[in-house]
This record gives structure tokens, sequence and C-alpha cells, in this order.
């Protein structure tokens, strides 16, 4: 499989190793597959598949360069006794017609896990199979999981540096307390005076900075992403879709071939563009449900086709969805205009230039057919945690809440009736302090863990094991710089390692 980027030319393309490695095309543009695989995978056999026989299927049609025993062997590595649930991503009992795709059973609680997990094991076999000599340098731009996640993943995976950028300010206690309580000798958190869009457009501009690039690799060292610009973030997200369906399938609530719909929390756009490929490789899909924050650059964006940045940036309470620069929407857009590299590059020079741009009226048509989208306010979300609470006593987390709020709304507009998966991309104990006052309405006087705990006592439900484990971290204490200092924080810290 031939990797091409989304604003340049067809001649330059990378197999995936290369791909994975590089995280971020040359142009600023995003990796994709020169061709989509075209072949369909047998739903009929999902009921019958484990998650990992899942996972090996998709990997071997997107990632044919690394060797069988190679994908076998991360697939194992990945997806062990470190979750939670042997399922990986087990689905919850029936709420009404929908239910919950639960994605937090991984180490660091978050749907994040899914892909990095196996993620560090494939960028090992791809530094071999390209016979890399440099160290990797893991750049990585976090709103509050991907960073934990990218860190528990990585850590101490020889030849391997991690170095995190998150929002000071703009992530949960615990999502804080679990980036510096992560152990390993290649592990490196800093805050930025800044919120996630800052960070990431600067994470994107190091980048491609020629001359940094160049003077690291002079002193052995090159940078790859933990962020789901990288296409090795991205294709294994594409197996719980899969897994969701079969396991509804083996439960008895649908037929194969009946279709579904996904409602999925939505910050950077990768979760939903991997349920948008899964419909591309013959998952019946009806429609993805795109849910924001008070963020709702991207509920604008499907209503009016223009999407446009120029708003004000909220810290919200569901600080993961905190984003105004969707990075991955550049890959739907790029599929979606036929590959036409030319166009999503004038569309995201405009981005850049101008703060806003318009797609065109095909694309806008596909849009409207295949995707639904809306938004929850910070008091919506609130009540929504509190409403399944008290109708299901289920407990969800405040990213949830924003899927499950808008799939209501959605369905009370639209008369859909297709079964729908809420995807629950967080477990609720990574936010303790909104989930007490949601169903209290009082707020917690604590925070962090002992929030955690104060929350267990209303709930009365033991720990699973990766929650338990939040308790045994002892963290470093954070540093903070100007996001212009980015580069050269991450110049010092090399040079200390020189
Ligand atoms: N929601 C993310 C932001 C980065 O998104 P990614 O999917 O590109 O890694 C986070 O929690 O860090």
């Amino acid at each position: 499989m031939q990797y091409r980027s989304t604003r340049g030319p067809l001649d330059k393309n990378l197999n995936a190793p290369q791909a994975i490695i590089k995280g971020l095309a040359d142009d600023g543009g995003l990796l994709v597959p020169t061709k989509f695989p075209s072949s369909s995978l047998p739903i009929e056999n999902l009921p019958k598949m484990t998650y990992q026989q899942i996972v090996h299927l998709i990997l071997t049609l997107f990632f044919n360069d690394f060797t069988p025993d190679q994908l076998q062997k991360s697939i194992e590595q990945a997806y062990g006794d470190q979750w939670d649930s042997q399922q990986i991503t087990p689905i919850s009992n029936s709420h009404s017609n929908n239910y919950y795709l639960e994605l937090f059973h991984g180490p660091t609680l978050a749907f994040k896990d899914v892909a990095l997990q196996i993620l560090p094991y494939l960028m090992t076999s791809a530094v071999t199979i390209e016979q890399i000599s440099n160290k990797i340098i893991i750049l990585t731009a976090t709103s509050g999981d991907t960073g934990t996640a990218a860190m528990r993943g990585f850590s101490n995976q020889p030849g391997t540096q991690v170095i995190v950028f998150y929002p000071h300010g703009g992530v949960s206690p615990v999502q804080l307390k679990q980036m510096l309580g992560q152990r390993g000798n290649n592990l490196t958190a800093i805050a930025i005076e800044g919120n996630f869009d800052d960070a990431q457009t600067e994470v994107k501009r190091i980048f491609n900075d020629t001359v940094f690039n160049q003077q690291l690799q002079q002193n052995g060292y090159q940078f790859s992403s933990a962020n789901s610009m990288n296409i090795g973030r991205l294709i294994p997200q594409i197996a719980y879709y899969f897994s969701a369906y079969g396991q509804l399938v083996d439960k008895g609530k649908i037929k194969v071939g009946d279709d579904l719909n996904f409602a999925v929390p939505t910050g950077n756009f990768g979760d939903i563009l991997a349920g948008y490929y899964a419909k591309k490789l013959g998952l019946p899909i009806n429609k993805l449900i795109c849910a924001s924050d008070e963020n709702n650059v991207l509920t604008d964006f499907f209503k009016t086709g223009e999407y446009n940045r120029q708003r004000e940036f909220y810290l919200t309470n569901s600080p993961a969805m905190d984003i105004l620069v969707s990075s991955n929407l550049e890959r739907l857009l790029f599929d979606l205009a036929d590959n036409n590299a030319e166009l999503i590059s004038k569309y995201m020079d405009q981005l850049v230039q101008e703060g806003h741009y318009q797609v065109n009226s095909i694309i806008k048509d596909q849009l409207d057919r295949q995707f639904a989208a809306g938004f929850a306010t910070q008091d919506q979300v609130s009540q929504e945690i509190q409403r399944i609470y008290e109708a299901d006593g289920y407990l969800i987390d405040p990213h949830t809440a924003v899927a499950s709020f808008v799939t209501n709304q959605y369905q009370a507009s639209h008369n859909d009736k297709t079964p729908t998966f809420i995807v629950s991309t967080a477990s609720p104990y990574k936010f303790p302090e909104t989930v007490y006052k949601a169903i209290t309405g009082k707020p917690v006087s604590s925070s962090g863990l002992a929030a955690i705990q104060d929350l267990q006592n209303i709930i009365q439900q033991p720990f699973s094991n990766n929650v338990q484990a939040l308790f045994n971290q002892s963290i470093r204490a954070e540093q903070i710089i100007q996001p212009t200092k980015m580069e050269e924080t991450i110049s010092k810290l090399l040079t200390s390692t020189y």
C-alpha cells in the first residue's frame, strides 16, 4: 500500500512504514492511501471474530509492507491483559435503541489507547524495515488524552523519545496527573501558555522546519507523531467500528446487513474519520453523527459548508474536544473531492491566510448524505450525564455525554430509528469533578484522585484495574512555557541527551 499527501502530487509516494515514521507530509498535508482498498470486510463473520482477528484483517489491508509476523506480534502485545475487558472495546447494554461503544478500558482510560497501544510496535518494526538508525522523537500535541496514551504506549520503547505539549489549565486534574505521573526514561510533558490549537499548529510548523530538522538529523534524531495526523494512529481505530457491529449481531439486536448510526464526540476528527473509513470498507453505516462541544466549528461546517475558525475558543468540561482546527477533516475532504490535492491545498491555504474556506456543492451534498452534526453546551452535558444516570444507573463521561445529547436531538428532529452507537471515548473517572456535580447536583469538595474516590462512594461500584492504578502514580513538577519557546525547548531537551 502506498501513501501520498492530501496536498501534493502523486509522485512522492511512501510505503506504510515510511508513512508511519514520517507522520506528516513535507508539504504540511496528511498522508492517505493512494488507492483506498477496494475489498469489503466479511461482515457476516464479525460475530465470531475476536478483536485481535478484526484488527489483523484491517492492518493487513493497509499495512501490507509489514510481515504477517510483525503485525501478529504487534497485535498480541497491544491487545493483551493491560485491558480491563477481554473484548477490548465492549458494548454496553441497550439504552432504548441506543448502545454505548466503550473505548475506555485501556491503560489510560480513553479511546486513544486503542491505537497508541499498537503504534509503538508498528513504529519499531517500521524503523527496522527502513533500517533507520536515528532516534525517533514522538512530537505530540494534546488536549488531555493523546498525551497520556502516547507516553504510556511508548514508555521505555527503545529508540524513541516522547515530547508532549498540552494547554496549561486546559486539561482535567486527572488528565494532568496522568501525564505528569507516567513512568519511563523517555517521556516529557510540557504545558504551554495557550490552547490546543496553538500547540498543534506549532507542532506542525516544527515538523516542517527544514533547518531545525537538518540539525536534528545531524545529531541522530528525527520526528514522528503520535497524533491522529499519523496514519498509524488512524487505521487501527477502524477496528472498533467493525467489532461493535459484530457484537450487536451476536447479541441478536440487529441482523447482518442492517444499518447502524455512530455518534462520535469529535475534536481532531480522527475517530469519526476511522468510522468513515469503516463505511468505505463495507460496514453498513447510515449516518455518522459528528458531536461537538461549545467549540462548534464542525456543527456550523456541516450545516453551511463553510469552515470558519475565526471564533472564540472555549475551555469546556469536555477538554479533549476543545479544538477549532480539526486536522483530519482534511482527509475526509480529500476523499470526497475524489483525491483532488490541488483543491484541498487551496482550502487549507485559505484556512491559514483568511481563517475560513467554503467547500463546493459536490462535497457539501456528500456531507449531507453521510453525516449529521450537532453540539452540546456545558449545561446540556451535565444534564445528559444526570439523565442517563437516573434512567439507566449508567455513568458516562462529559465527552460521551456530548454525543449522547446530540444523538437525542438528532433522533427527535429526524425521526431516524436506526440503532445507534454512542461512541464512549473516555472513562467518567477521568472527569470526576464534572460527573459528581452532574449526578448529585453539588460540586465535589475535592479534585483529582480524591474526587474519584468521592464519586465511587456515590455509585458504589468497584474500580477496574486501570482506574485503581491511578492511585499508585507519583507525579513530576509541571513545566510551563510560551508556545514560541517550543522549538527551543525541544532543542534543549535533546541536547541534554546527545
Ligand atoms: N483530543 C485529543 C487532541 C489530539 O487529537 P489526536 O486524535 O489528533 O491525537 C487529545 O485528547 O489530546
